[in-house]
Protein backbone atom coordinates (compact mmCIF):
# COMPACT_ATOMS: atom_id res chain seq x y z
CA UNK A 1 0.00 0.00 0.00
CA UNK A 2 0.72 3.96 -0.87
CA UNK A 3 2.11 5.89 2.20
CA UNK A 4 0.26 8.25 0.34
CA UNK A 5 -3.00 6.91 2.33
CA UNK A 6 -4.02 10.09 4.24
CA UNK A 7 -2.84 12.83 1.75
CA UNK A 8 -5.03 14.95 -0.35
CA UNK A 9 -4.58 13.06 -3.45
CA UNK A 10 -3.27 10.06 -5.40
CA UNK A 11 0.24 9.62 -6.82
CA UNK A 12 -0.27 7.97 -10.35
CA UNK A 13 2.75 7.36 -12.07
CA UNK A 14 2.35 7.53 -16.09
CA UNK A 15 5.53 5.65 -18.09
CA UNK A 16 5.88 4.38 -21.27
CA UNK A 17 8.44 4.18 -24.03
CA UNK A 18 9.03 8.17 -25.50
CA UNK A 19 6.36 9.11 -27.75
CA UNK A 20 3.68 6.32 -26.73
CA UNK A 21 1.65 9.34 -24.99
CA UNK A 22 2.71 10.10 -21.52
CA UNK A 23 2.37 14.22 -21.53
CA UNK A 24 -0.61 13.85 -23.60
CA UNK A 25 -2.60 11.55 -20.84
CA UNK A 26 -1.32 13.43 -17.62
CA UNK A 27 -2.41 16.70 -19.00
CA UNK A 28 -5.75 15.32 -20.11
CA UNK A 29 -5.92 13.89 -17.15
CA UNK A 30 -4.55 16.82 -14.86
CA UNK A 31 -7.51 18.86 -16.86
CA UNK A 32 -10.11 16.42 -15.82
CA UNK A 33 -9.32 14.84 -12.69
CA UNK A 34 -12.38 15.35 -9.62
CA UNK A 35 -9.32 16.06 -7.50
CA UNK A 36 -6.53 18.85 -8.39
CA UNK A 37 -3.59 16.75 -9.68
CA UNK A 38 -0.08 18.49 -10.30
CA UNK A 39 1.17 17.26 -13.76
CA UNK A 40 5.08 16.36 -13.39
CA UNK A 41 6.95 15.76 -16.79
CA UNK A 42 10.15 14.73 -14.65
CA UNK A 43 12.21 15.01 -18.25
CA UNK A 44 11.75 18.87 -17.65
CA UNK A 45 12.34 19.41 -14.35
CA UNK A 46 15.87 17.04 -15.03
CA UNK A 47 16.61 19.97 -17.36
CA UNK A 48 15.28 23.15 -15.79
CA UNK A 49 16.41 22.12 -12.60
CA UNK A 50 20.07 20.82 -13.63
CA UNK A 51 19.26 17.88 -12.02
CA UNK A 52 21.77 15.51 -14.20
CA UNK A 53 25.41 14.72 -14.33
CA UNK A 54 26.07 14.99 -17.82
CA UNK A 55 24.17 16.06 -21.28
CA UNK A 56 25.30 13.07 -23.86
CA UNK A 57 25.59 14.15 -27.32
CA UNK A 58 26.12 11.13 -29.02
CA UNK A 59 22.34 9.78 -27.66
CA UNK A 60 20.53 13.46 -27.20
CA UNK A 61 20.45 12.33 -23.15
CA UNK A 62 20.95 13.55 -19.88
CA UNK A 63 22.42 11.43 -17.35
CA UNK A 64 20.46 11.86 -14.31
CA UNK A 65 21.36 12.46 -10.72
CA UNK A 66 18.93 10.16 -9.34
CA UNK A 67 19.29 11.41 -5.56
CA UNK A 68 19.18 14.64 -6.39
CA UNK A 69 15.67 13.95 -8.71
CA UNK A 70 14.46 11.67 -5.62
CA UNK A 71 15.07 14.23 -3.11
CA UNK A 72 13.22 16.75 -4.99
CA UNK A 73 10.11 14.95 -5.85
CA UNK A 74 9.88 13.17 -2.28
CA UNK A 75 8.60 16.71 -1.48
CA UNK A 76 6.25 16.53 -3.97
CA UNK A 77 5.06 13.08 -3.58
CA UNK A 78 5.08 13.78 0.33
CA UNK A 79 1.67 16.59 -0.48
CA UNK A 80 0.08 14.04 -2.53
CA UNK A 81 -2.12 14.43 -5.59
CA UNK A 82 0.78 14.29 -8.52
CA UNK A 83 0.90 12.90 -11.93
CA UNK A 84 4.56 11.57 -12.53
CA UNK A 85 5.53 11.20 -16.25
CA UNK A 86 8.33 9.66 -17.26
CA UNK A 87 9.80 7.18 -19.66
CA UNK A 88 11.51 5.13 -16.93
CA UNK A 89 9.97 4.39 -13.29
CA UNK A 90 11.93 1.67 -11.29
CA UNK A 91 13.68 4.33 -9.67
CA UNK A 92 11.05 5.31 -8.09
CA UNK A 93 10.38 3.57 -4.51
CA UNK A 94 7.80 1.26 -4.07
CA UNK A 95 5.84 3.04 -1.50
CA UNK A 96 5.21 6.10 -3.91
CA UNK A 97 2.51 5.59 -6.17
CA UNK A 98 -0.79 4.59 -6.01
CA UNK A 99 -0.84 3.49 -9.74
CA UNK A 100 1.68 2.79 -12.01
CA UNK A 101 -0.39 3.32 -15.79
CA UNK A 102 2.36 1.45 -18.30
CA UNK A 103 1.43 3.29 -22.21
CA UNK A 104 1.66 0.94 -25.04
CA UNK A 105 1.39 1.81 -28.69
CA UNK A 106 2.09 0.07 -31.99
CA UNK A 107 5.84 0.09 -33.05
CA UNK A 108 5.06 1.71 -36.45
CA UNK A 109 3.16 4.23 -34.99
CA UNK A 110 5.87 5.40 -32.62
CA UNK A 111 8.38 5.44 -34.92
CA UNK A 112 6.44 7.88 -37.05
CA UNK A 113 5.49 9.90 -33.93
CA UNK A 114 9.25 10.07 -33.08
CA UNK A 115 10.18 10.84 -36.59
CA UNK A 116 8.02 14.30 -36.36
CA UNK A 117 10.23 15.13 -33.23
CA UNK A 118 13.31 14.72 -35.44
CA UNK A 119 15.15 12.37 -33.11
CA UNK A 120 18.30 11.05 -34.40
CA UNK A 121 17.78 7.22 -35.90
CA UNK A 122 19.79 5.72 -33.91
CA UNK A 123 17.20 7.20 -31.06
CA UNK A 124 14.35 6.20 -32.79
CA UNK A 125 15.68 2.52 -33.62
CA UNK A 126 16.64 2.61 -29.81
CA UNK A 127 13.34 3.15 -28.81
CA UNK A 128 11.71 1.60 -31.38
CA UNK A 129 13.04 -1.96 -30.18
CA UNK A 130 12.49 -1.08 -26.46
CA UNK A 131 8.87 -0.84 -27.05
CA UNK A 132 8.88 -4.07 -28.94
CA UNK A 133 10.76 -5.89 -26.15
CA UNK A 134 8.45 -4.25 -23.94
CA UNK A 135 11.22 -2.69 -21.65
CA UNK A 136 9.07 -0.25 -19.60
CA UNK A 137 6.20 -2.66 -19.07
CA UNK A 138 8.34 -5.27 -17.88
CA UNK A 139 10.49 -2.94 -15.71
CA UNK A 140 7.10 -1.76 -13.80
CA UNK A 141 5.98 -4.79 -13.26
CA UNK A 142 9.23 -5.82 -11.39
CA UNK A 143 9.34 -2.81 -9.40
CA UNK A 144 5.78 -2.68 -8.07
CA UNK A 145 2.91 -4.99 -7.33
CA UNK A 146 0.92 -6.64 -10.25
CA UNK A 147 -2.22 -5.03 -8.53
CA UNK A 148 -0.86 -1.14 -8.98
CA UNK A 149 0.30 -1.70 -12.86
CA UNK A 150 -1.80 -1.50 -15.61
CA UNK A 151 -1.40 -1.32 -19.33
CA UNK A 152 -3.00 0.57 -21.53
CA UNK A 153 -2.73 1.69 -25.47
CA UNK A 154 -2.15 4.74 -26.21
CA UNK A 155 -2.46 4.73 -30.28
CA UNK A 156 -5.24 7.03 -31.31
CA UNK A 157 -7.93 9.81 -29.84
CA UNK A 158 -10.37 6.97 -28.28
CA UNK A 159 -7.71 5.05 -26.78
CA UNK A 160 -6.57 8.36 -24.95
CA UNK A 161 -10.23 9.57 -24.48
CA UNK A 162 -10.87 6.02 -22.79
CA UNK A 163 -8.20 5.49 -21.14
CA UNK A 164 -8.30 9.20 -19.42
CA UNK A 165 -12.41 8.47 -18.63
CA UNK A 166 -11.18 4.92 -16.89
CA UNK A 167 -8.66 7.19 -14.70
CA UNK A 168 -10.71 9.59 -13.91
CA UNK A 169 -13.23 6.84 -12.42
CA UNK A 170 -10.25 5.27 -10.66
CA UNK A 171 -9.67 8.44 -8.81
CA UNK A 172 -13.25 8.76 -7.87
CA UNK A 173 -13.15 5.04 -6.43
CA UNK A 174 -9.68 6.18 -4.67
CA UNK A 175 -11.44 9.31 -3.53
CA UNK A 176 -14.35 6.80 -2.00
CA UNK A 177 -11.87 4.95 -0.10
CA UNK A 178 -10.45 8.18 1.24
CA UNK A 179 -12.70 10.25 2.33
CA UNK A 180 -14.04 9.53 5.98
N1 LIG B 1 -3.55 8.09 -27.94
C1 LIG B 1 -3.07 8.97 -28.85
N2 LIG B 1 -3.77 9.23 -29.97
C2 LIG B 1 -3.29 10.08 -30.91
N3 LIG B 1 -2.11 10.74 -30.82
C3 LIG B 1 -1.38 10.52 -29.71
C4 LIG B 1 -1.82 9.64 -28.68
N4 LIG B 1 -0.89 9.62 -27.70
C5 LIG B 1 0.08 10.47 -28.12
N5 LIG B 1 -0.21 11.00 -29.31
C6 LIG B 1 0.65 11.94 -30.07
O1 LIG B 1 1.96 11.38 -30.09
C7 LIG B 1 2.94 12.39 -29.86
C8 LIG B 1 3.73 12.03 -28.62
O2 LIG B 1 2.91 12.18 -27.47
P1 LIG B 1 3.50 12.64 -26.07
O3 LIG B 1 2.35 12.77 -25.12
O4 LIG B 1 4.40 13.82 -26.21
O5 LIG B 1 4.39 11.35 -25.70
P2 LIG B 1 5.41 11.13 -24.49
O6 LIG B 1 5.09 12.11 -23.42
O7 LIG B 1 5.17 9.71 -24.07
O8 LIG B 1 6.79 11.28 -25.07
C9 LIG B 1 2.18 13.70 -29.76
O9 LIG B 1 2.19 14.32 -31.03
C10 LIG B 1 0.78 13.28 -29.38
O10 LIG B 1 -0.18 14.18 -29.84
Amino acid sequence: MSSNTSSKGPVIVITGTPGTGKSTHAQLLADESPIPLKHINVGEMVKERGLYEVYDEEWQSYTVDEDKLLDELELLVAEGGVILDWHTCEIFPERWPDLVVVLRCDHALLWERLEKRNYALKKIQENNEAEIMQVVLEEARSSYPEEIVVELKSEGMEDLEGNVARLVDWIRAWQGDHTS
